[in-house]
């Protein structure tokens, strides 16, 4: 007996070298909780964001924000002009900030503000629910809808209270897990096309997302559980290019609308004007859009929905260790200035007929 229990340490002591206890999801909602009007609020921008999804509602969706938040301030900041913006834009637009606290990494390298909320390698979860919890909740108290890639399942058991929309990433699409986790949420979803460009892997999570599934995962106390899922009828297609180059041209867009038709999905969709259809230069992105705008103008009514990366200063932080205030730490973002250039001055080609 005792022989089979030091083998069972033995195996137990792999490479995890520390394990330390982190808040359950339910105490953290309990601390930094959504009040009912709040509530209401999400559920309105979720509705809103299904409904340009569906068709129903001809305004064109914008999801725009940093690459990543690492700051508060900085992320209000961006949110105070965003809000005033999107009241502007309303009546033919809806903004939602991108506020991504999760990074997913090529290899390896900062992974976000839940992750490494310090920037330096400490890695204080703790810390980094926290404030990436509050963030949301500040940044939801301004109005605005929220925006976030779920990376690790567990992320959602802990911010998805606050999210209007979701996307899956290219690097984690083909994963069961993620389309085993969307499958349960009550958000609209977006999966990306693989890093690769293939849309198949994108139109066969939405497919299994939209399915219920019993997999494993954790309660709202952290406790190991059984979790059995409806499925998501809200998921759609992201393209945001792939190795290969670009996929937001004419062609592609109308490939992508095929296969989604042909598939019987929602050939509706979301075009990402960073990442790989920039060739990672944000200041792309402006030519980006337009030429959605244009094929949008020509009759291509099922773009959806537009991604941006966008913070208050152009461009990414230097590697001379200062950081400077707020520019995007991980991909390369437009600043504020040009956001707000852009989106005004295509607001008559953002017209929609009432
Ligand atoms: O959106 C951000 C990045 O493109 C993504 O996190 C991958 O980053 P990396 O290739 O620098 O790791
Ligand atoms: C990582 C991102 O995108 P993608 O999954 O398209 O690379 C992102 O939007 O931050």
């Amino acid at each position: 007996m005792q022989q089979l229990h030091n083998a069972a340490t033995e195996l137990k002591s792999d490479n995890v070298r520390r394990s330390l206890p982190l808040p359950s999801p339910a105490t953290l909602r309990e601390r930094l909780p959504v009040d009912h009007s709040l509530a209401q609020q999400i559920a309105g921008h979720r509705q809103i964001i299904r409904n340009i999804l569906n068709g129903e509602d001809p305004r064109l969706l914008i999801i725009t924000g940093p690459c990543s938040l690492h700051d508060p301030k900085s992320a209000l900041e961006y949110g105070h002009k965003l809000a005033e913006l999107a009241t502007t834009l309303a009546d033919r637009a809806f903004i939602v900030m991108r506020a991504y606290v999760e990074k997913p990494r090529t290899t390896v390298g900062w992974k976000g503000m839940l992750y490494d909320p310090h920037l330096d390698g400490s890695h204080d979860m703790a810390t980094g629910l926290t404030v990436s919890r509050h963030l949301l909740l500040d940044l939801a108290k301004l109005g605005l809808p929220l925006a976030t890639e779920l990376l690790h399942p567990m992320a959602a058991d802990y911010l998805g209270d606050l999210l209007s929309w979701a996307a899956i990433g290219a690097r984690t699409t083909e994963s069961q897990v993620h389309r085993e986790m969307v499958s349960g949420l009550a958000m609209p979803v977006g999966f990306k096309n693989g890093t690769d460009g293939s849309i198949d892997v994108a139109c066969d999570a939405m497919g299994s997302a939209s399915h219920p599934h019993s997999h494993l995962g954790v309660d709202e106390d952290g406790r190991a559980a059984l979790l059995q899922t409806a499925g998501n009828p809200d998921t759609h297609l992201v393209l945001r290019g792939g190795h290969d180059g670009p996929n937001y041209d004419a062609a592609s867009v109308d490939q992508a609308v095929s296969e989604l038709l042909k598939r019987g999905q929602n050939p509706r969709l979301i075009v990402d004007c960073s990442h790989a259809n920039s060739g990672k230069d944000p200041l792309q992105q402006p030519a980006v859009m337009r030429n959605l705008l244009a094929q949008r103008d020509e009759g291509q009514s099922h773009i959806a929905g537009v991604m941006l990366e966008s913070h208050l200063q152009d461009g990414r932080q230097g590697q001379d260790g200062e950081l400077a205030y707020g520019l995007s730490i991980t991909d390369g973002c437009l600043g504020w200035d040009k956001t707000c250039a852009l989106l005004e001055g295509l607001s008559g080609e953002l017209k929609v007929e009432s």
